[in-house]
């Protein structure tokens, strides 16, 4: 590729379009920087896009978010995040991880979990300035949350600790948001109240890269999706990327057998659900799913989480 084209592949020069947020070409990632964990990579991403990552347990869906953060080391092609080395963009990124990667016995306040997302920018051994109170407060009012603000974190329900946790990642005002599987164990509430905030970070040109096993948060939420299994099988705007053909190759094609798992189908293919919610309703195109439902909250959390975290 000539220097030109590589830059207006980029979008940095020409077009006027905004310039990708993330730029991944054939990239490897691989945690012992040995045995790939995920190949052949390529994306970008714009500012006001969501891209959905779908693809099953094990597809590699997590450990991309993780090398966009340089916690998984790349071994093979490029990745730009913010125009410089994952590490060194890490500080311009909100992150939200798995909530069983979230230690509840911390002794801390829901306040002070959020304020967490602030050290970056202020550094440990600094005293946050108003402006840090500033931005944390208006982050838990952002998720609800400003009534639990001095709750201890390890006393909320489940869905409130998730909450708190997309309050933390959205407090240093990041230009890019890394969700996995941010619905998880969330009522349908606040998976709301999340499409929502995901609506509002995309109209003030944050870009969201988010992991979900639920097709409808995809088609509702994302501009576009990557459908993953240890390599990229297909990548592009949601609705003519989720074909039948695409999910066959990312999830294999299942057999009608095996009743004691869920099944959907999708056209007139019929798959397993392996741990895949939100599933269009038989003869639905995926691509024609709508937007959930929106109801009014029902009282009490029920998603508060029984498993161990560590
Ligand atoms: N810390 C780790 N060290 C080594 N290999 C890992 C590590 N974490 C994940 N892997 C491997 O990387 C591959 C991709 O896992 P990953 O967790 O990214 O999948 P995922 O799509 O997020 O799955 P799930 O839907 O179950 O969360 C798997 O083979 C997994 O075993």
């Amino acid at each position: 590729m000539t220097e030109t084209a590589e830059r207006r592949d980029d979008g940095l020069t020409t077009g006027g379009a905004p310039a990708p947020l993330v730029v991944i070409d054939d990239a490897t990632f691989a945690y012992d920087r040995h045995t790939p964990a995920l190949e052949h990579v390529t994306m970008r991403i714009r500012p006001g896009e969501a891209h959905a990552l779908i693809g099953p347990n094990g597809a590699g869906k997590s450990t991309l978010l993780k090398g966009l953060l340089g916690l998984v080391p790349v071994i093979g092609g490029r990745l730009d995040v913010l125009g410089a080395e994952p590490r060194r963009a890490a500080r311009s990124i909100g992150y939200m991880p798995q909530t069983d990667e979230l230690d509840p016995e911390f002794p801390v306040t829901l306040r002070q979990v959020v304020m967490m997302g602030r050290y970056r920018g202020i550094g440990m051994f600094r005293f946050p300035r108003r402006t840090d109170r500033d931005a944390v407060e208006a982050a838990l009012a952002r998720v609800g949350l400003t009534d639990l603000a001095d709750h201890h974190f390890g006393s909320l329900s489940g869905g409130q600790q998730q909450r708190g946790v997309l309050a933390r990642a959205l407090v240093a005002n990041p230009r890019l948001v890394l969700l996995d599987e941010p619905f998880n164990g969330l009522d349908r509430h606040n998976r709301a109240a999340v499409l929502g905030l995901m609506r509002d970070l995309r109209e003030s040109g944050v870009g969201i890269i988010v992991s979900t096993h639920d097709f409808e948060i995809a088609s509702a939420a994302c501009s576009h999706v990557l459908l993953l299994n240890r390599c990229l099988i297909a990548a592009g705007p949601v609705e003519s990327t989720m074909t039948p053909e695409v999910l066959d190759r990312t999830f294999g094609h299942a057999t009608a057998d095996d009743e004691s798992h869920g099944h959907f189908n999708v056209g007139h293919r019929h798959y397993h659900d392996t741990g895949f919610r939100g599933v269009p309703r038989p003869g639905h195109d995926v691509a024609s799913v709508p937007p959930r439902e929106v109801e009014p909250e029902a009282s009490g959390d029920p998603s508060r989480s029984s498993e161990p975290v560590r």
